[in-house]
């Protein structure tokens, strides 16, 4: 039998978003999005093995799940197993196979939740990959897509980083990915910086339609040419969620005003937020970022870079 699978699942930065109004035709009122998506080296780690059933054992699957020894931002596991996306990828995918797939799971968690930096649906593509790969379950990219529906708009994304495409721009509502143009730069060097507070990404988006009632229609050829022609000391990114997410989150908005005071390069929220990240021209750059950050703001940041 296949021995365990062992799989980092990374966190992402947005390194560009645009965001539109949801179109009035989409039922789920889900909002339009065109991002250049970057996964991080910074990561989850999820095991996963199979457990045969035997006669003295049914072969009933087990979860566990803890905050890893070397978490920058100590957390608790404070959402049900039941609410977890990694626990509920396992569900649907027995639910599609139409039969149970026991396994035990170890889920080593150091993304913050509610960060806007796609922990919960990294982990959620993990599993779907570590199954396919325990059972030979053959699942081919629709597959994949159908079960990221169900799942969450980042899912997509993260399915495909780990399949290698580890830089892309995301339409769609989040389900369609395209690998981002190639930059001169790569990797991109950055500071991670990660506020003890959270922003519920609904309650974002919410906030988003009550302030951006005239905003300009996302173009996602304008961020395909972002990526394309990137370099580290590019002012040019951006986010049309920051204002909502500082709304949502007024502890945000304190935190972005003193991350500009301290950082050299533009500060910018990834995703729905709350974490917070700036480009540096190298490791040693971002690593002496985050320390200032560190001692100045007594909030939790670390050198990483895209992978
Ligand atoms: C904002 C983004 C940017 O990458 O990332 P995060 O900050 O969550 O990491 C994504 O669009 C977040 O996608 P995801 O995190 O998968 O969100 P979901 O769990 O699917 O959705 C939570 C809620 O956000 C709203 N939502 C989500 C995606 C979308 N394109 N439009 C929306 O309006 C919906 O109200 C939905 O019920
Ligand atoms: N495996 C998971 N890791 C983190 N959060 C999870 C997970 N499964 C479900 N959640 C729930 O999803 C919420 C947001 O998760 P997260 O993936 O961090 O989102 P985001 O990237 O959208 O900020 C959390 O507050 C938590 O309740």
């Amino acid at each position: 039998m296949a021995g365990p699978v062992t799989l980092d699942c990374p966190a992402k930065v947005n390194l560009a978003l645009a965001v539109d109004p949801p179109q009035p035709n989409d039922p789920r009122r889900l909002h339009p999005i065109a991002s250049w998506m970057a996964a991080l080296s910074f990561a989850d780690t999820l095991t996963v093995e199979r457990v045969v059933p035997d006669s003295e054992s049914p072969g009933e699957s087990s979860f566990e799940l803890a905050y890893a020894p070397d978490a920058p931002v100590p957390g608790a596991i404070d959402w049900a197993l039941e609410d977890d996306l990694m626990f509920r990828a396992h569900a649907l995918v027995e639910q599609r196979m139409g039969r149970p797939l026991a396994v035990r799971v170890e889920l080593q968690k150091r993304i913050p939740t509610g960060a806007g930096l796609g922990g919960g649906s990294s982990d959620a593509a993990g599993m779907i990959v570590a199954l396919d790969r325990l059972f030979e379950l053959g699942l081919n990219a629709s597959d994949q897509s159908a079960l990221a529906a169900e799942l969450g708009s980042d899912v997509h994304f993260a399915l495909g980083v780990l399949a290698g495409q580890t830089s892309s721009i995301v339409t769609g509502t989040g389900d369609q990915v395209e690998p981002a143009p190639c930059s001169a730069t790569w990797p991109i060097h950055l500071v991670l910086i990660l506020p003890p507070f959270g922003c519920p990404t609904g309650a974002v988006y919410a906030a988003f339609d009550r302030l951006n009632a005239s905003k300009s229609p996302i173009n996602a050829d304008d961020i395909r040419e972002l990526a394309r022609g990137f370099t580290p000391g590019n002012r040019e990114l951006f986010n049309d969620l920051t204002a909502a997410a500082a709304d949502v989150q007024p502890r945000l908005k304190s935190l972005l005003e003193d991350l500009g005071r301290l950082s050299p390069r533009p500060v910018h929220v990834t995703g729905s937020g709350a974490a917070c990240f700036a480009v540096t021209d190298s490791a040693d750059d971002a690593e002496g970022l985050a320390q200032v950050i560190r001692d100045e703001l007594n909030v939790a940041a670390l050198s990483t870079q895209t992978i």
